[in-house]
């Protein structure tokens, strides 16, 4: 069975990076790289119901991206190339809302981001070309997506720009509207927590014998 490293970003509660445990041989390596047991003894609860690859050409700058009522926390890593990957807390009372946090993902270091939900996500692609790969609590709703801008001054992500490189985004990346004009999320009843509360709730009403 493969081991998790968890490490908890600095001071952003709930967030981690987490190494994973590769077994190499002559043949090349196999690892478990999702494990909903082990996440869920080191309190990594959210349960995922997409998955989503994505292949970008360097200098390709995605983000920085959030859903406002379907939030989506995300367990994020590379499977080819290098890219920097970065958050901005947005979770409104949180002690670290504002903060960001930016560390290199790559297919070489076999490194993941657990991002819970209350975040905006982007990263920058450093290599040749790089494909991204990462797990969603929720779908996808292209209606409920805001951002903030990549470079917005006040969040001041430290993007490891080199002097040569063109960075390419999105048109829609290039118009999201400031940190703070949309980005405090209220902690939010998804889907996750909402089928918990049903779970709960049928528990409770069995116990009544009222089922
Ligand atoms: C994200 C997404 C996109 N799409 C489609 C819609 C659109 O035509 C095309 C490209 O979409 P986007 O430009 O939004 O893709 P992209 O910029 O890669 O969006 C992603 O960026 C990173 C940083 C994240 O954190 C992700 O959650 C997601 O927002 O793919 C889906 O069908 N499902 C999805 O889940």
């Amino acid at each position: 069975m493969g081991g998790f490293k968890f490490e908890q970003c600095g001071n952003i509660e709930g967030l981690y990076l987490v190494e994973l445990q590769v077994f190499s041989d002559e043949r090349g390596y196999n690892l478990e790289a999702y494990h909903a047991g082990s996440f869920r003894e080191a309190g990594l609860d959210m349960v995922f119901v997409q998955d989503n690859l994505s292949m970008s050409a360097k200098g390709t700058l995605r983000g920085m991206h959030f859903q406002k009522n379907y939030q989506q926390g995300k367990l994020v890593c590379v499977v080819s190339g290098e890219v920097f990957d970065a958050v901005v807390d947005i979770r409104e009372g949180s002690r670290t809302y504002g903060q960001w946090f930016g560390t290199v993902l790559s297919a070489e270091k076999k490194n993941m981001l657990y991002v819970p939900e209350g975040f905006a996500h982007g990263f920058l692609v450093l290599s040749d070309t790089a494909v991204f790969s990462y797990k969603l609590s929720d779908y996808y709703h292209p209606e409920d997506e805001s951002g903030i801008p990549w470079n917005d001054k006040t969040v001041g992500i430290r993007w490891p720009i080199p002097k040569d490189m063109t960075i390419l985004t999105s048109e829609r990346d290039s118009r999201h509207p400031a940190f703070g004009e949309e980005s405090a999320l209220k902690p939010k009843k998804n889907r996750n927590t909402m089928e918990a509360t049903v779970h709960a709730n049928v528990m409770a009403e069995t116990s009544r014998g009222r089922i």
